[in-house]
């Protein structure tokens, strides 16, 4: 119904300025767009689901998610891929991964402070209707 909309829409405004405040972040820079397969040709031998924050952000305006649970697993990904492709102890592997920690961090810190539990349950009770 035309109240379920209105709150679908809010969440969507606040997964946009989420998703935008970490592409703005100069440490996040490796994770705004997808890892380029010319220049890492064995990237999808390693990895099954590649996301970046470019691709979330399409992902939201496509309506595709109802919870911010939905969004975390698809955003969750951005680091745990970093993570797993670059688990090596050179400087350039621990690099991106502190940088994928702190994404990890900052994700979770802003949806604590800035995301209302009660609206997260209406998110869910939406979900579990359809
Ligand atoms: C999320 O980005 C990555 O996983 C790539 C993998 C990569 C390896 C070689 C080129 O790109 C990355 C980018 C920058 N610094 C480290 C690794």
């Amino acid at each position: 119904e035309e109240q379920e909309e209105d709150v679908l829409r809010e969440l969507r405004l606040f997964l946009r300025n989420l998703t935008e405040r970490l592409m703005l972040d100069r440490r996040f820079k490796a994770f705004v767009k997808p890892v380029d397969i010319e220049e890492v040709p064995d990237y999808l031998m390693v990895i099954q689901k590649p996301m970046d924050l470019s691709t979330l952000l399409s992902n939201i305006d496509e309506h595709k998610y109802v919870t911010i649970k939905e969004f975390m697993s698809d955003a969750d990904l951005i680091w745990q891929n970093a993570l797993e492709y670059n688990p090596d102890s050179d400087p350039a592997d621990r690099h991106i991964r502190h940088r994928a920690c702190a994404l990890k961090d900052t994700m979770r810190v802003i949806v604590r402070d800035e995301l209302d539990k009660d609206f997260q349950r209406v998110c869910e009770e939406i979900r579990e209707s359809r």
